[in-house]
């Protein structure tokens, strides 16, 4: 791995002149010995680096953090080891603990790692200053590998509907706040579809809620498939109440969207869940299009969209209504 250039920041604040030059007698090398024995026994990663960022001391869990099994560490520049977006966060760190008398510690902070490998994982870095018998930085890394997962997990899981998988009306109501902003910035059309299953709790009643619910996953990839790929987001946004976002789509191109959907909705079959082929749906939509600032908010746009919806279902159903 090729040295980062990283210029130690230490040495002239951190270091006064009684720990200087502090000659290498008997009583510190078995200090040194007793570090480097006490932080193998570490459950965490641990570094010892010199004033200069070069690594004196690592532990195993060190050498498995940066992937770093079979190549010693000792003699290695530690900030080479960071990714460079971090050097300056970890200078600053190295600062920190030259600046400050009594908290000699920083941290922790998240970093990325270029591991040996060239594998980059997230770390959670402390950074202490060691100033005897010799000036050294101790640095504890954490890896936030599995946290990160976890959390990119959750949030994925907060975005979406469990039951359909589209995105869920947290998501959506974010999403359309955000492409109403870029395309009333760009003055872009921006249109609005809310699409709703007819009669839907009539279909429930006659062949229960867990084919109700098989039927709303069915209905779900309909619409993907119907979307064209520019969409920006199908979501589950109620019940049996989908909506879809479509940026720079005028009201022309969202009615030809909408009518994809109902092609695709009427299609649905449920034999294969054991109900007889004459078994099938529909859908309503409702479709409100914002182009020369008709609408003031996002939310206004999303109104009338319902309300087109409603006329929909009052004009029959398996139809579709525009805002206009
Ligand atoms: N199976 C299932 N049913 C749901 C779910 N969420 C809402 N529903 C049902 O959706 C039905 C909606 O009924 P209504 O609001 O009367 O609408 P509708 O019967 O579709 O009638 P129109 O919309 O007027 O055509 C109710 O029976 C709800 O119980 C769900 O997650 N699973």
């Amino acid at each position: 791995m090729s040295a980062a250039p990283f210029k130690s920041t230490l040495q002239p604040e951190a270091l006064n002149d009684d720990h200087n030059g502090l000659a290498a007698g008997s009583e510190d090398h078995t200090a040194d010995f007793n570090i480097s024995r006490f932080i193998q026994y570490l459950a965490e990663a641990v570094l010892i680096v010199n004033t200069d960022g070069v690594i004196e001391c690592a532990n195993a869990k060190a050498a498995l953090l940066l992937n770093s099994i079979d190549r010693p560490l000792i003699g290695e520049r530690w900030p080479a080891f960071l990714h460079e977006r971090c050097l300056k966060q970890y200078q600053g760190l190295v600062k920190i603990v030259a600046k400050q008398v009594l908290s000699l510690q920083a941290g922790p902070t998240e970093m990325v790692l270029h591991c040996a490998n060239g594998e980059l994982k997230d770390i959670e870095l402390s950074v202490s200053f060691l100033p005897e018998p010799e000036a050294r930085l101790i640095l504890i890394l954490r890896d936030l590998t599995r946290q990160k997962a976890e959390f990119e997990q959750l949030k994925r899981q907060a975005a979406t509907d469990a039951l359909t998988g589209l995105a869920n009306r947290r998501s959506f109501d974010e999403q359309l706040l955000q492409n109403w902003l870029q395309c009333t910035a760009a003055k872009r059309p921006l249109s609005v579809i809310i699409i709703d299953i007819d009669f839907f709790k009539q279909f429930n009643d006659s062949y229960g809620h867990i084919q109700g619910d098989a039927c709303l996953r069915k209905v779900a990839r309909a619409i993907l498939q119907a979307m064209p790929l520019d969409a920006q987001l199908a979501a589950r946004y109620g019940g049996e109440e989908f909506a879809l976002i479509l940026p720079h789509y005028n009201e022309i191109k969202a009615l030809a969207v909408a009518r994809e959907v109902q092609q695709a909705v009427r299609q649905l079959q449920f034999t294969d869940a054991g109900l007889p082929a004459s078994v099938g749906i529909t859908v309503s939509q409702g479709i409100a299009t914002e182009i020369n600032g008709q609408f003031r908010t996002s939310m206004a746009l999303l109104c009338a969209a319902d309300t087109a919806l409603y006329r929909a279902k009052a004009d029959g159903r398996d139809c579709i209504n525009t805002s206009c």
